[in-house]
């Protein structure tokens, strides 16, 4: 609080006094003495103010001024933060900047050298604070000891407790001398030093001390500057001069410049340092984590470094791999492979990429690594070790290897599959470019595989097809590759056979032998011997003009022929074989067409009673191509039985005749007539032959009784029981059976007594020559007699003149069919025929 002196009217102005010299001090007679000191007095003493100097140390001095204790407060350094709190007049009383003070026996050049360095600063001031932020920026650890007053830093540096002193230039050069201090290069923060007082308190104060300093800044001799030049003796520096301003500013900029500079690299270190240790970590993760073993060895192939997982292989721990070799861990042939590729990507100095096949002590197995060596240099490009990544692929190596054999093989017999021979048969035949030697197919067909399999079951048919593969794998070379090829053939490719025919031949014709002579010893299945036999089918090929599935082809058209002889037979493709094959494929494609165009026409051919009655005809199909001459069943009926086409065409045919019934039910002349039709294997075989033949029946409403179904002796050979439930099935509607070519077959007495037949048909090739060999003769005479024991129909087939007739009729036989009384005819001509063959006359 202000007080005035009553008797003069003066204002009492009490001010902070605290020892920094030479701005500011208690002088010897209570008053305050220093620079700003003897300013404050001579404007006292002008304004009529009674100054009173209140001692007091820095912090106490601020907060007497907050208290209102003290008016003015000198030395007061402007700051943003400082105006916030006291009120400051304009004109600078003072300028002045912080500097460093160092002992003179520590060395300080730099403020880098501040690190691990104690400095004295006084507590609160803004050197405390910048420092603070220098340790900050630079990252370094400077010791800051705080003093409450200056003198107290002076005497730490005196005893050694502190290396530096920052403080304003003014009270580092005025003590200099005294206490060995040497001025350093770390200059900042330069001060406006002002007089102030506690905010908006007192600006008439203010205002007198900036009147003063403005009237005394500008004449040379006035009180202030006689004031300085006094004090200018004590120290190196008391008014900094314009150019030295501006030059301490550029100085300055400088610092602030070197200081972000500094700034900016240190953030940049310390974030390279982050980046660094943060990609230390990710690695460390990544190779923690790595499914791959991960090493670097020395030259001499000792272990530099191993990840975690080569740890686990070796089972050992990182120190107990780290300076050792191989030798230590794998066995010495594998050991010797490593190293042979080690020294190979040191000493080319290129890296390395190579499946290693290695086998680990106590493993039954080795192990396959995909490893890739690459060879580490140094900044001259020296190589100093080799690091290294490898993975263990043996299980997929194992999955590929199951997957091929899966892919390629035959899983029953172990032998290459239909694919692999195709795939080796097309190498073959590839490259018959640059090779000699001719080469041969030998498709190998089991006879009769379909009965063992069965009569006795899949397992003994499985028994079989090893049996046969092992015993055929022992007589072939190795060059040679015997394949699975389906269910009971076997594919034999021989290469590298001679390019001389004859001698050719001679080779092939020795693998067959082989195969022959392989098969002939009986086999033991389910503990009984088996003798079995097979039809071989052989394509020679000499160029690389043929494709595989053409070689194929003709092994299998050899095969087919040899088959039609029957079994155990041998047969060499040629090209007649390919000109049938050629003619089938032709009628195949002839009767697809023919079925959807309806180019067939049923052609009837009767027979006759012994008395000269008709009772009934066959059914015989013909097929008419536009344009075409008409085409005989011979000729389609077995391609359409191979091809299937035989169960449509079996069904128009059906249809067609029992049509044929209907409209001859309807006339008394004809109503008693029936129609026998020709069945085949393949549709009596037929799941649905059953309901086919009933359903055709019920939808045209043909009488049952004068349908006749004619089989064939081979028909019954495959499935017997099967075919009797199906013909009793039929009977049991009025269904009629006639069984055709009987003789001609193997058919047993008591497979011919086990079937419900009406007719028995005497095959017209007997009857043709019966007059010629007495063999047939008796034959026709038996079935004739066996067909009346047996209480059925007996007729006779083929039946060309009267002498042939007559000799039937005398053996017993009552019913004829042939060109004796008609060739077979279209419906048309039959409304018109009539029987002109006289009867017999002979009894
Ligand atoms: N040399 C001579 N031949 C005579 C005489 N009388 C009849 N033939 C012929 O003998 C064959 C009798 O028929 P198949 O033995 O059932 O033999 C038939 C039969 O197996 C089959 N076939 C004919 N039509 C059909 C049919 O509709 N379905 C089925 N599945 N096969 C049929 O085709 C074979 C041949 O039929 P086709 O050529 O019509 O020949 C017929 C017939 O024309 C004769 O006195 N002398």
């Amino acid at each position: 609080m202000l007080t005035f002196n009553a008797q003069a009217d003066m204002q009492s102005v009490r001010i902070g006094v605290y020892e920094n010299p030479p701005k500011i001090m208690l002088g010897p007679d209570g008053r305050p003495s220093g620079i700003l000191g003897e300013l404050i007095q001579e404007i006292a003493l002008r304004e009529d103010w009674q100054l009173q100097a209140v001692p007091c140390n820095w912090d106490v001095c601020l907060q007497l001024l907050q208290e209102g204790k003290i008016e003015l407060m000198p030395d007061v350094a402007f700051s943003e933060q400082r105006q916030t709190l006291m009120s400051f007049h304009h004109q600078p009383a003072l300028h002045s900047w912080s500097q460093v003070f160092r002992h003179a026996d520590v060395e300080i050049d730099s403020v880098l050298d501040l690190d691990q360095k104690r400095v004295a600063i006084l507590a609160g001031s803004i050197q405390q604070d910048f420092l603070k932020q220098i340790n900050q920026e630079f990252g370094i650890q400077m010791e800051l000891v705080r003093v409450s007053d200056l003198q107290s830093a002076l005497n730490l540096l005196a005893e050694g407790k502190a290396d530096a002193l920052a403080t304003n230039n003014l009270f580092g050069g005025y003590h200099g001398n005294g206490y060995d201090l040497k001025q350093t290069s770390i200059l900042f923060q330069p001060a406006r030093l002002f007089f102030a007082t506690s905010l908006n308190q007192h600006p008439e104060l203010l205002e007198k001390i900036d009147y003063w300093l403005e009237q005394w800044g500008a004449e040379q001799d006035s009180p202030y500057n006689r004031i300085l030049q006094n004090w200018q003796s004590s120290v190196e520096v008391q008014v900094i001069p314009r150019f030295v301003w501006v030059g301490l500013i550029t100085l300055l900029g400088l610092l602030l410049l070197a200081l972000l500079t500094m700034r900016y690299l240190r953030q940049k270190v310390q974030r390279t340092q982050h980046e660094l240790k943060m990609s230390d970590d990710k690695l460390i993760t990544i190779l923690n984590n790595l499914q791959a073993y991960v090493y670097i060895k020395d030259p001499q192939h000792r272990y530099l470094y191993v990840s975690p997982k080569v740890c686990e292989l070796f089972n050992c721990t990182e120190e107990e791999i780290l300076n050792k070799t191989d030798e230590a861990f794998f066995d010495s042939e594998s050991v010797a492979e490593i190293f042979r590729l080690d020294d190979r990507a040191l000493m080319s100095g290129d890296s390395i990429v190579k499946e290693e096949v290695n086998k680990l002590p106590g493993e039954n197995e080795p192990r396959t690594f995909l490893s890739v060596k690459v060879p580490m240099r140094d900044s001259k490009g020296q190589i100093y070790a080799l690091c290294g990544l490898a993975t263990d692929i043996s299980e997929q190596k194992r999955h590929k290897k199951e997957v091929h054999q899966l892919i390629f093989y035959d899983v029953l017999t172990g032998l290459p599959n239909r694919r692999l021979l195709m795939d080796r048969l097309q190498h073959s035949l590839a490259s018959r470019h640059n090779q000699q030697g001719n080469g041969a197919v030998i498709l190998i067909d089991l006879d009769n595989f379909r009965t063992l399999n069965d009569t006795l079951g899949h397992q003994a048919g499985d028994q079989l097809l090893t049996g046969i593969a092992t015993r055929l794998s022992e007589h072939i070379r190795a060059s040679d590759t015997l394949a699975r090829f389906g269910g009971d053939e076997f594919m034999l490719l021989l290469e590298d056979l001679s390019t001389d025919d004859t001698l050719l031949l001679n080779q092939v014709e020795q693998v067959l032998d082989k195969i022959i002579a392989a098969l002939e010893h009986p086999f033991r299945i389910q503990n009984q011997e088996y003798t079995t036999s097979a039809s071989l089918g052989v394509a020679l090929y000499s160029d690389s003009k043929h494709n595989p599935e053409e070689l194929i082809k003709r092994a299998e058209l050899a095969i087919y022929d040899a088959k039609k002889v029957g079994r155990n037979q041998i047969r060499f493709f040629d090209t007649s074989m390919q000109q049938k094959a050629e003619h089938r494929a032709e009628l195949e494609f002839g009767l697809r067409r023919a079925l959807k165009n309806q180019e067939f026409i049923l052609y009837y051919q009767p027979q006759y009673h012994a008395e000269g009655e008709m009772t009934g005809v066959e059914a015989l199909i013909r097929w008419q191509p536009p344009e075409q001459p008409l085409v005989s069943p011979g000729d389609f009926i077995p391609v359409a039985e191979t091809t299937g086409l035989i169960l449509p065409l079996g069904q128009w045919i059906l249809r067609t005749a029992c049509q044929q019934l209907v409209s001859w039910s309807e006339h008394p002349d004809t109503a008693h007539l029936t129609i026998a039709v020709n069945i085949s294997a393949a549709q009596m075989h037929h799941n649905s032959f059953v309901d086919d033949v009933l359903s055709i029946l019920q939808e045209t409403g043909a009488p049952a009784n004068r349908l006749e179904l004619e089989l064939t002796e081979s028909l019954l050979i495959d499935n017997i029981e099967q075919t009797i439930e199906k013909m009793l099935l039929l009977k049991a509607e009025g269904i009629r059976f006639s069984l055709d070519d009987f003789g001609t077959g193997f058919s047993s007495l008591s497979l011919l007594i086990s079937l419900p037949l009406d007719t028995l048909k005497v095959d017209q090739a007997f009857v043709r020559d019966m007059h010629r060999d007495a063999r047939d003769l008796a034959v026709v005479r038996t079935i004739i007699d066996l067909g009346r024991s047996l209480a059925l129909n007996v007729i006779a087939e083929g039946v060309e003149n009267l002498d042939q007739r007559d000799a039937l009729q005398r053996f017993g036989c009552r019913s004829f069919q042939g060109f004796l009384y008609a060739r077979p005819m279209p419906i048309d001509a039959f409304a018109s025929h009539k029987n002109t063959i006289p009867p017999y006359q002979g009894l």
